[in-house]
């Protein structure tokens, strides 16, 4: 449609149903048209608008700044936010020159950004609340890695990581923990970590080994005795470790060591809090945490009854694995640093580490676990005489135990299957033949023909070695 047939009137319909302000001025500054939108964004009638000055308007905080007064210093467009009636607009001014007759206006166009600048600003809020929080978190997590190192709970593996999540979930629960793992691998260390963060830290932690007292003493141990209770029984009498261990934590260490015999008042203990000591008759009630730790699998144990079923369920209402050093080998370099650095200061040594017994570490078993990993260390620091400690200082047993070992995947380290089962071959063709000196020997040793024999030494370029 050609403008040149709308009314002039219905140009003012038509811009009243705008919902931005629209606002005319002339070449002077003076208001002279605004729509219906710009009436209610200043909040003013038109009679009060129309006619005056934008000086006069912003004199009467109608709105400020004034777009309409800069456009006319600038003589350019210019969008500035502006403030009226207690709400925000992003108000754009245009000049408009008509050539035809020489008149100039200015066109305001007035968009209430009131609630976009609001959610801006919650934006910023919340990012600053983000920011806040990003910083608490690293706060505590810096603390919290502190307090690992101060109990010197060392790992990085995933495996570690929720270990430790899940002590940490456990520690203020009162129920009873049972830990398994192989020897070595830190239960008694985790025991003492999970009564450290419990309530009842302040409190003795008490820990007995029951495969290390002779049977006929850990009774008393455990549970103590009355005075007189048998001839050569200390007069006073005795306190077992369960009472001693009042409002603490009593850790029974290779439980599946304890005899039958003493298991049905161990279960008396884990599920009333009640025990008799030796020579007396009425029950004693103490307020403990058991940890039980085993290396042993005590649920086949159970099926083979040698350890009862229902003291087995009380001990493991909650369990923790903590699973063997080759399990996770990620920990195995913060381990060895974490002990080297504390026996060369122990022992007042300097040396370092070769590269070549790092990777012996990385790739060795560890049957006995961080406990074998941490004798070694010593072991190397009190021995070294050089600066540098390499894989010549390991012991022999070591070498050994390394050369015998079985092969996993995690061997694989980037090669083709193909690639390792080769190497294997090669190595086995060779230790054969140092072994035997003799083709046929060696074939027959690895059952295989001669000639099949003598081809891989061809394929590995062992001949030479004949
Ligand atoms: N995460 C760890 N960081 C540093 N040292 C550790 C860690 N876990 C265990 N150790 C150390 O390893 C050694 C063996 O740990 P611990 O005695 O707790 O093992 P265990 O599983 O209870 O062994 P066992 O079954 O023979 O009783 C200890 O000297 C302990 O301090």
């Amino acid at each position: 449609m050609n403008g040149d047939f709308i009314k002039d009137l219905h140009f003012h319909k038509i811009f009243n149903h705008l919902n931005d302000g629209i606002f005319i001025a002339d070449q002077y500054g003076y208001a002279i048209w605004v729509n219906e939108t710009s009436t209610k964004q200043i909040g003013a009638p038109r009679s009060k608008i129309i006619g005056k000055h934008v000086d006069d308007l912003e004199s009467k905080g109608f709105f400020t700044p004034s777009v309409t007064k800069i456009v006319l210093e600038k003589k350019d467009v210019v969008s500035k936010v502006q403030t009226s009636n207690g709400r925000q607009f992003l108000a754009t001014g245009y000049p408009v020159q008509i050539k035809e007759d020489n008149t100039g206006y200015i066109l305001v166009h007035v968009k209430d950004i009131t609630e976009t600048v609001k959610t801006t600003f919650q934006l910023e809020k919340a990012e600053a609340l983000i920011q806040q929080y990003w910083q608490e978190l690293q706060r505590m997590k810096s603390a919290y890695q502190q307090n690992n190192e101060e109990s010197n709970i060392i790992g990085q593996s995933k495996k570690h990581e929720k270990m430790i999540n899940k002590i940490t979930r456990l520690s203020d629960v009162d129920a009873t923990i049972l830990i398994t793992g192989e020897s070595g691998v830190g239960k008694s260390r985790i025991a003492e970590e999970i009564h450290k963060r419990s309530s009842r830290s302040k409190k003795p932690f008490l820990s007995i080994n029951c495969g290390a007292i002779p049977e006929s003493l850990l009774e008393s141990e455990l549970f103590g005795y009355k005075k007189g209770a048998f001839s050569g029984a200390n007069q006073k009498g005795k306190t077992g470790l369960a009472e001693m261990a009042e409002g603490g934590t009593l850790f029974l260490d290779e439980v599946a060591e304890l005899p039958l015999s003493l298991q049905p008042k161990l279960l008396h203990l884990v599920q009333d809090k009640t025990f008799i000591p030796i020579g007396a008759t009425e029950p004693k009630k103490v307020d403990i945490r058991i940890i039980a730790a085993t290396n042993q699998g005590l649920l086949q144990m159970v099926k083979e009854k040698k350890f009862r079923e229902d003291l087995y369920y009380r001990l493991n209402v909650v369990s923790i694995h903590v699973p063997s050093l080759r399990e996770r080998r990620e920990d195995i370099l913060p381990l060895a640093y974490h002990y080297f650095n504390h026996y060369k200061k122990k022992y007042n040594k300097q040396a370092s580490l070769s590269n070549e017994l790092i990777d012996f570490f990385q790739s060795y078993d560890w049957p006995g676990n961080i406990r074998e990993l941490e004798n070694i260390i010593e072991r190397l620091v009190i021995t070294s005489e050089g600066n540098i400690i390499g894989a010549e200082d390991l012991p022999d047993q070591m070498i050994v135990n390394m050369e015998n070992r079985t092969y996993s995947s995690a061997d694989l380290k980037g090669k083709t299957l193909k690639q390792f089962l080769e190497e294997i071959e090669k190595r086995l063709i060779e230790e054969a033949m140092e072994k035997y000196r003799s083709t046929r020997k060696a074939a027959e040793s690895l059952g295989m023909t001669q000639s099949s024999y003598m081809r891989r030494l061809k394929k590995y370029n062992l001949s030479k070695t004949l």
